[in-house]
Order: C-alpha cells, then sequence, then structure tokens
C-alpha cells in the first residue's frame, strides 16, 4: 500500500500553479492573506482552541466549552484591540471550527442596534454590547409563527402613564420559540413584537428587554427562559424559549431610528414598514458566505481522503488506484468544488451589494429595498440548498469513513442542515424573489441592471449556438443557455399566475396555486445569476494563465452540470437538442480529465487550518489511518478495557450459560 502522505505529496507537485496565488485570489489580496494568517497565529497555538476531543463530548459539554472557547477569544480580541467585524469572521470562518454562543449576538443583536437605533441609542447601547459587557440575542420567531411575521403574537403595551412598554406572551404560541443564545447565554435580546398604544396595534416593532441579570445571571422579574432541547446539529448553540409577563421597559428600549413613539404616545411610522426586516436581510447575504465556505471545507475533506485513499485493484497485484481516479467519484467531488468557488464568488458579490444597497437605503433612497431583498432571499436559499446537498454528496463520498465522526463532514451537515431553514425556510424565501422577479418582468422601470435581462422575451423558437463540444468551453454560450431558462420560466410563471387570475381565482389563491412555477423561475435566475458572476469575475481576474484556465474550467463543469442536472427545463422547449445534451456529457468528463492534476491545488488554496477542519480524512498531511486508529483510541467508551456495563449487567448472563 503507498503511503497516504506520499499520495498527497504527488499530487501537489502535479499541481500547474502557484497554491498560494490562489490562496491570495480567495481571500481577496495578500493583505488579506497576511492578516488571517495573523489572526490564525493569535488563537492556534492556544490549547483552549484544541478541538481532538470534541466529537466525544456530550451536548451540555459542548455547550460548556463553546462558552469557554468564545470568552477566550473575547479576551484576545480585546487584548489585540481586534474590533473590525471582517477579523471576527475571519476567525470564524478559517480557524474557529464552531458555532458560537455569541453568534447572534454579532451577527444580530449588535446589527440591529446599529440599524434600527436612533443616534443616542446606538450611544448607549453599542459601547456595552462591543465590550461584550452585555450578551444579546434576536428573538422574533415563536411556537406559533416563524414565517408570518406579521401574525406574531407578542405585545409590547405603551404606557403613557410611567413612559414604559408593557411585553407580555399573550398565549402559549406566542413564547418565543428557536432564537440562539437565547436559552443560556443571552443577558439581553432584541424582541420583535406588536406595538400597541391606546387599544390600537401599529405592527411589528422592535424592543431591547434584559432577560438576564447582570449580577447573577438569574431571569430578571417576569422573564421565563431556557433552552429548547435537543435538535440536529448546533449543540454547541442554546436555542430558547422566552416568555414575558408583564416586563417593563422603559419607552427609550424601542429602536426609533424609523418609527417613534413620543411619550404622550404619539406614533410616528417608519418610511417603509419592511425597514424593520433589515437584521434578516444582512444575515441571509451572510448565509451566502457560510455555505460557500463550508462546501470549500467539505470538498478540501473529501479530495484529500479520495487521493489517499485506495480501493480495488484494476489487475492481480497492481497497486490498487486512488479513489479520486474512479470517474463516478469524480463525478461526485468536482462539482461540489466548482460550486464552492460559485459560491465564493458570488458571496463576494453579495456582500458587496449589500453594502452598496444598504447605504442607499440609508441614505434615504428606499427603492433598493425590495432589490437588495430580492437578491438576497434567492442567493441564500440557493446556496444554502446546495452547500448541504454537496457537504452530504462528499460524505458519502469518503464510504465507511465518511459516516464517522472524526471525519468531520457529520457535524458539518448537520449544523449546515438548518440554514435550509433559519433566517427564512427555503421555499418561502424563493417565492419572495419570485415576486420580484414577477415585478421586473412586468415593470422595466423598476428593474434593476442586474436583472435587465429579464426585460428580455425569449424567442419561441431560439435554439442553442452550440455546435461541437469545444463550444462548450465558451463561457458566454453557457452563461447563455442559464439566461435562456431564467427568462423563459420567468415569463410562464407570470403567464400562468395571469392564467389562474383569469379563471377567477382571487389573487391570493392564484398566487399560490403558481408556487411550484414560482420556485422553479427563482431556481433558474439563481443558477444563472451565479454562473454569470463567476465567468464574469474570473475573467476580471489578474493571475496566472494556469490558476485562470483552472478556474474557467471549473466554471464550465458548475455550468455544465447544471444543465445535465436540469436538462429536462433545457429539453423542454427544444432550446438544447438531444445531441447537445450528449456534447454537454462528454464535456464534463473531459473536464474532469483537465482538472485531475490540480485538485488538491485547488483545495489547498482555500488554506483551512487543520484545526478548522477538524477531520481525521482532511488533514493537511494525509496521515488518514493512524488519525483514525488514534481518535478512536481515546473513545471514552475505551478509558477501560472492560466497561462498567459488562459488571452490571454483561457478566450474569455470560456466566449463567456455563
Ligand atoms: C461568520 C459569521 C457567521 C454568523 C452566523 C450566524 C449564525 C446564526 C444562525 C442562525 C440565525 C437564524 C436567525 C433567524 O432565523 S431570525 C428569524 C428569521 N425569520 C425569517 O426569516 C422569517 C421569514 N419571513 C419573512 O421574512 C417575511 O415574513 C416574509 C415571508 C418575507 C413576508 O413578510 P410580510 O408578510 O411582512 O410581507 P408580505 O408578504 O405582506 O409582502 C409585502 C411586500 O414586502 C416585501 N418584503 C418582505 N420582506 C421584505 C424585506 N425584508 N425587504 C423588502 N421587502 C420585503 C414582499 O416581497 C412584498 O413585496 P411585493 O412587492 O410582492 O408586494
Ligand atoms: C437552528 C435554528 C436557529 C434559529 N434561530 C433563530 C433566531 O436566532 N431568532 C429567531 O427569531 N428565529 C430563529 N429561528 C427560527 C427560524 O427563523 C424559523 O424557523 C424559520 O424562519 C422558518 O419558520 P417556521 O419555523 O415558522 O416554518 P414554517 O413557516 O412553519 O414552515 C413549514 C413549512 O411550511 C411552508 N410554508 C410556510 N409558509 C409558507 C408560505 N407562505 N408559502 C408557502 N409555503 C409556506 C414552508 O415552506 C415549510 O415547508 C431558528 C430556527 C432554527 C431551525
Amino acid at each position: 500500500m503507498a503511503s497516504p502522505s506520499s499520495d498527497l505529496d504527488r499530487e501537489r507537485r502535479k499541481c500547474t500553479f502557484n497554491v498560494a496565488e490562489l490562496t491570495d485570489i480567495i481571500n481577496g489580496g495578500r493583505e488579506k492573506t497576511e492578516r488571517r494568517q495573523y489572526l490564525e497565529s493569535l488563537v492556534l497555538n492556544e490549547p483552549i482552541f484544541n478541538y481532538d476531543d470534541y466529537y466525544f463530548l456530550s451536548r451540555e459539554e459542548k455547550y460548556s466549552d463553546a462558552v469557554k472557547k468564545t470568552v477566550r477569544l473575547v479576551q484576545v480580541l480585546k487584548q489585540h484591540n481586534i474590533e473590525d467585524p471582517e477579523d471576527y469572521q475571519t476567525l470564524l470562518k478559517y480557524v474557529l471550527n464552531l458555532n458560537l454562543p455569541i453568534a447572534l449576538h454579532n451577527s444580530m443583536f449588535r446589527p440591529t442596534i446599529r440599524d434600527q437605533g436612533t443616534d443616542e441609542q446606538r450611544k448607549k447601547w453599542l459601547p456595552l454590547a462591543n465590550d461584550y459587557k452585555i450578551i444579546g440575542t434576536y428573538a422574533q420567531t415563536e411556537l406559533g409563527h416563524g414565517t408570518f411575521i406579521r401574525g406574531l403574537e407578542t405585545t409590547s403595551t405603551y404606557d403613557p402613564k410611567r413612559e414604559e412598554f408593557v411585553l407580555n406572551t399573550p398565549t402559549l404560541t406566542a413564547t418565543k420559540w428557536w432564537p440562539g443564545c437565547l436559552g443560556k447565554t443571552s443577558t439581553h435580546a432584541v424582541v420583535m413584537a406588536q406595538l400597541y398604544i391606546k387599544n390600537q396595534c401599529y405592527g411589528i416593532h422592535s424592543f431591547i428587554i434584559q432577560l438576564r441579570s447582570l449580577k447573577d445571571h438569574s431571569p430578571m422579574p417576569g422573564v421565563t427562559v431556557g433552552d429548547i432541547g435537543n435538535k440536529v446539529g448546533l449543540e454547541t448553540n442554546d436555542n430558547g424559549f422566552l416568555a414575558m409577563d408583564n416586563v417593563r421597559i422603559p419607552r427609550e428600549n424601542m429602536l426609533m431610528r424609523h418609527a417613534q413613539v413620543y411619550p404622550d404616545g404619539t406614533y410616528r411610522k417608519p418610511a417603509n414598514s419592511k425597514l424593520v426586516y433589515g437584521t434578516m436581510v444582512l444575515l441571509r447575504a451572510t448565509v451566502v458566505s457560510e455555505s460557500a465556505t463550508n462546501l470549500s471545507k467539505a470538498a478540501t475533506i473529501a479530495i484529500r481522503y479520495s487521493c489517499v485513499r485506495r480501493q480495488t485493484e484494476a489487475k492481480p497485484g497492481e497497486l490498487e488506484p486512488q479513489i479520486i481516479d474512479y470517474v463516478t467519484q469524480q463525478h461526485k467531488l468536482v462539482p461540489q468544488l466548482a460550486t464552492a468557488y460559485a459560491f465564493a464568488w458570488i458571496a463576494r458579490y453579495m456582500m458587496s451589494t449589500y453594502h452598496a444597497l444598504h447605504a442607499d437605503i440609508e441614505s434615504g433612497h428606499l427603492g433598493a429595498l425590495q432589490e437588495l431583498h430580492g437578491i438576497s432571499s434567492g442567493l441564500k436559499a440557493f446556496t444554502a440548498e446546495m452547500s448541504v446537498s454537496g457537504i452530504e454528496v462528499c460524505r458519502r463520498a469518503c464510504g465507511g469513513h465518511g459516516f464517522s465522526a472524526a471525519s468531520g463532514l457529520v457535524s458539518m451537515y448537520k449544523d449546515r442542515l438548518p440554514s435550509c431553514t433559519y433566517e427564512g425556510e427555503n421555499t418561502v424565501l424563493y417565492l419572495q424573489t419570485a415576486r420580484f422577479l414577477l415585478k421586473c418582468f412586468r415593470q422595466p422601470s423598476i428593474t434593476p441592471s442586474s436583472m435587465s435581462y429579464i426585460q428580455v422575451k425569449p424567442l419561441p423558437g431560439a435554439r442553442w449556438g452550440v455546435k461541437s463540444p469545444e463550444d462548450l468551453m465558451k463561457p458566454i454560450l453557457l452563461v447563455e443557455a442559464f439566461e435562456h431558462r431564467a427568462q423563459r420560466t420567468i415569463k410562464s410563471a407570470a403567464q400562468f399566475l395571469e392564467s389562474q387570475i383569469s379563471q377567477g381565482l382571487d389573487t391570493s389563491e392564484a398566487m399560490n396555486r403558481s408556487g411550484i412555477e414560482f420556485v422553479r423561475c427563482a431556481k433558474a435566475h439563481c443558477y444563472y445569476f451565479v454562473t454569470r458572476n463567476f465567468f464574469q469575475s474570473t475573467a476580471l481576474l489578474k493571475c496566472s494563465k494556469e490558476i485562470k484556465e483552472s478556474l474557467l474550467t471549473l466554471g464550465v463543469v458548475f455550468a455544465l452540470n447544471g444543465i445535465a442536472d436540469n436538462s429536462g427545463e433545457f429539453l423542454e422547449d427544444c432550446f438544447i437538442t438531444g445531441t447537445q445534451m450528449e456534447f454537454v456529457r462528454e464535456r464534463i468528463l473531459y473536464c474532469y480529465k483537465q482538472l485531475r492534476p490540480n485538485l488538491v491545488g485547488l483545495v489547498d488554496a482555500f488554506a483551512f487550518a487543520d484545526q478548522s477542519l477538524n477531520s481525521a480524512l482532511g488533514a493537511y498531511d494525509g496521515d488518514v489511518y493512524n488519525r483514525l486508529y488514534n481518535w478512536a483510541k481515546r473513545a471514552p467508551l475505551n478509558k477501560t478495557d472492560v466497561h462498567s456495563s459488562y459488571h452490571k449487567y454483561l457478566k450474569p448472563i455470560l456466566k449463567s450459560k456455563i
């Protein structure tokens, strides 16, 4: 048997490009790489951030361990004056392999105060939050409602006499349920509640509530709070419940940047009622980036392992091939790698679009709200869905060892799975994007330039200009196929809706009946958007010819697999012919062959620290079998040669039989 490490060494020698150059591209430049390395150096050598036995811990131990790590992380950040949120995100993404029990504090609580608080409120709360003197969460979802926010039942009633709001959980279904970090960690929460003034309801607004005493962490009077119990993954997080019984807060605790309640109870409504949903939009954009990072990790583990793992001698006596050399294995893993790169590029686009449109919104250009919502909803759903399914493909591609916790892929899958549900259930978000696409289809004036393609009506007899398999290496033709599919499905969804309305259905029922068409066109739009962005971004890169070639080939794999996996949608209007579909399959194989020498280089370029992968299968040195063996020996069941259950239960029956 060949040595696993020599297998990876050989793979690395075969790589045609400079891996460090690609790492810089992925990170966004040399300076960013150096910053990342500096941040890594601050934590990687600290024993507290060791994850070696993490997979053996119980849920409670995992939570407790995560709190310990969180506190140390906060100390490190303070010690080195690290305040830039980007640095914090870099640490979480590339270095620390866990969901912190302060995730919501940084990803939602602080941003909500920043975006929805007045200048005075920011001045009061942000220094406390930035310094972790208080820890907050975002409590919106209730037992009875998550998707339909307008249906939330928690009430916040203004008492003008005392200039206070009184918060209540009027029914069981009004109990806040699911908010991350709520159960045991947070001292404060932004609570979304229906605002009542003089018996009139003004809809959902945000209020800052103190949940726990800052002296001893016990729940505040009127507050019932706790953990909701075990769920799929996210064991380090204390997703919680919250019920409030006449909890009084000062008037100043309503976040009043957009809507105001004056001392006498006069209400001033926001310029747009959706401004209160802003933090969710930010987090949806963040999910795109998280989906990219995690799929990159999964591809790194599975591809390194597949170069080390050997199985089934082709001819008697010959060395068994590396499993990566089976084309079926390549067909599992190369598309995941291509998707990881496509998502890394779209994540960058999403974040810069978020910042640009958010700045527009801040300066009063509220038209940007629907554009940002339209783009971010679909991309959140699309990337979460493909990333989660891609992680599972990677896990299965590792065979039996993919089933072991030591692979790192089991917990990754479980921790990412909820991203299809939280921050807007995926179907619900696709439907939101579809609404926006249809609006653009009908109203050129509101269509942003990034979506102007929607205005071009697809020609009924349009045919794909691909004449040979070589043509499939041309980005323009690949993008054209996705553009055509998106245009056609948007048009067809609009026609379907109109046909329902013309049959006499009211708008909401017609929309419901059109839902499947809506989701179809939203997915088609997202595939087009991501493919187009991949080729556009890659074309702009200033890099070596070898890197550009590899990236373009990955783009072709992403596009061609998208066509092959959704072939019906391209064939049904005869845009693509059966012969062209054969070209597609042929070219996919060709691309796998082209990429084969560079697969390890392409995953090494993500530059994940071993600690952040926490995988016996995916470590840089490829020493898979020693790692698996040593890890198993440390399993709690192996602490003694004879387990206590032998003495308690097994011994009597074993003896009685002889
Ligand atoms: C390295 C850092 C890592 C950080 C990682 C952190 C990990 C954290 C982990 C988990 C956190 C999870 C947190 C949460 O889950 S918080 C709760 C999230 N909840 C949701 O997302 C709920 C989803 N529901 C909604 O968003 C909405 O209710 C809705 C489905 C969009 C419908 O809203 P509503 O009923 O008010 O609206 P209408 O249907 O009446 O639509 C009216 C028009 O408004 C448009 N609209 C809706 N939302 C928005 C928006 N946000 N912005 C702009 N416009 C919006 C909607 O499309 C309609 O437009 P139209 O033109 O069609 O009339
Ligand atoms: C791990 C995790 C962490 C979370 N963290 C937080 C948090 O920090 N803070 C917070 O406030 N919340 C949080 N949530 C709640 C989360 O945001 C909601 O669960 C999510 O928005 C989905 O809402 P729901 O549970 O009401 O699902 P439902 O809406 O009940 O969805 C069930 C099904 O109904 C369908 N459906 C619902 N409405 C429609 C519709 N209009 N059209 C078509 N189909 C529809 C959905 O597609 C889905 O198939 C978290 C949830 C999870 C799982």
